[in-house]
């Protein structure tokens, strides 16, 4: 592993904790290439995440998920990942080799009050499973793979990029 491989970051989380959001503007200020792991499927596929799902439903789109995660080349990036990322061990292993994987913590009533369009923003998940299901189905996924968390209750976006940020140096001192 080259020193540049380490210096990435990897963002974990809920759908709606900002991972695309934020790690636009971590990107910017760290002078990384940003990259979000939702338009690499999109280009692989030729296709859109809902239509996968709508086409070979949601295991379909985690495969496809892990696939394009083990298959790309992480060095010197903000990565945002999907939420659902987390389903593999395999991918997290992989994305983890290229810098820290930063949880951004969301409690479910904000990720609730974010997310107005569950049934139509393509959870990888199955039907019938609602976002109290979900969360609670990942909280544990996303704790385990998190070497930083980051809580983000209540912060706006510029509060939460500068406690991701310091929380970054934290954790390199
Ligand atoms: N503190 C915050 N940080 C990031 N996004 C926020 C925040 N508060 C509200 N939002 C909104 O929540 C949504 C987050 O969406 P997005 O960045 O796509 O999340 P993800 O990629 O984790 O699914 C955006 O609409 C954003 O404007
Ligand atoms: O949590 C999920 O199941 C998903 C989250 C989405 O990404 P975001 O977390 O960026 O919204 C996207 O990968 C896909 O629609 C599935
Ligand atoms: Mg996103």
């Amino acid at each position: 592993m080259s020193d540049n491989v380490s210096s990435s970051l990897v963002l974990i989380g809920m759908p709606g904790a900002g991972k695309s959001t934020i790690g636009e503007a971590l990107a910017l200020q760290s002078g990384l290439t940003f990259v979000d792991t939702d338009r690499l499927i999109e280009q692989r596929e030729g296709r859109s995440l809902q239509a996968i799902l709508d086409e070979e439903g949601y295991q379909r789109l985690r495969r496809i998920e892990a696939e394009v995660l083990q298959s790309s080349d992480f060095s010197n990036k903000v990565v945002a990942t999907g939420g659902s990322a987390v389903y593999s061990s395999a991918a997290m292993t992989h994305l983890r080799q290229f810098g820290p994987c930063v949880f951004i913590d969301i409690p479910l009533r904000e990720i609730v009050r974010r997310v107005q369009n569950f049934a139509e923003r393509g959870i990888a998940g199955p039907v019938g499973q609602d976002l109290q299901g979900v969360y609670a189905e990942r909280l544990p996924l996303y704790r385990r793979y998190a070497d930083i968390t980051v809580d983000g209750s209540g912060l706006d976006e510029t509060a939460l990029l500068a406690k991701v940020l310091a929380s970054i140096a934290d954790s390199n001192n």
